[in-house]
């Protein structure tokens, strides 16, 4: 469906976007949102939600502009993985984050515009000297809209290969 914003950049996945929730989900997800998003930001509408195979990894990249503003706030469920931040002026420059189940990443501004983002494959899945196994993830993606989009004009998304 829609990977219009990372083309490609995902393999052994399937994804969809959810904007209906019960109640017990909204709960989470409106900490998730005061956590993560400034009263200035308006949301995308829909919640990404990305189901990775434990064989299922995410290349570096950096959502397109054009479909995500500055905030990139993401819940990882199920498995623990590790998520690569390189800069993509200076590949020096690069971190790690261990993902634990049910905790939070955010990226914003530089983090987001000026470093790339991968989530690690099995084989290379290590947080420092510390392996960690990679079994299927589930990511829950709140993301802000680029400046100048209002919540009813969802950007158009080219169609996934
Ligand atoms: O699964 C994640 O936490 C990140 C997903 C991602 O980078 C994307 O969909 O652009
Ligand atoms: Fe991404």
């Amino acid at each position: 469906m829609r990977e219009g914003h990372r083309f490609g950049a995902i393999h052994g996945f399937r994804e969809t976007e959810k904007s209906r929730w019960s109640e017990a989900s909204r709960a989470i997800l409106q900490r998730v949102q005061a956590a993560a998003f400034g009263p200035g930001q308006t949301l995308l509408s829909a919640v990404h939600v990305l189901d990775l195979e434990p064989r299922g990894y995410i290349k570096p990249h950096v959502d397109s502009v054009k479909f995500c503003g500055a905030t990139i706030a993401g819940l990882s469920l199920l498995s623990p993985s590790v998520m690569r931040l390189v800069h993509t002026q200076e590949p020096g420059e690069w971190l790690e984050l261990l993902l634990e189940p049910g905790s939070l990443y955010i990226l914003r501004d530089s983090a987001r515009y000026d470093f790339s983002h991968e989530i690690l494959r099995d084989e290379e899945s290590y947080f420092g000297e510390r392996r960690v196994p990679r079994g299927r993830r589930i990511s829950v993606i709140c993301r802000s809209l680029p400046a100048g989009m209002g919540p009813g004009d969802p950007p158009q998304l080219p169609p996934a290969g």
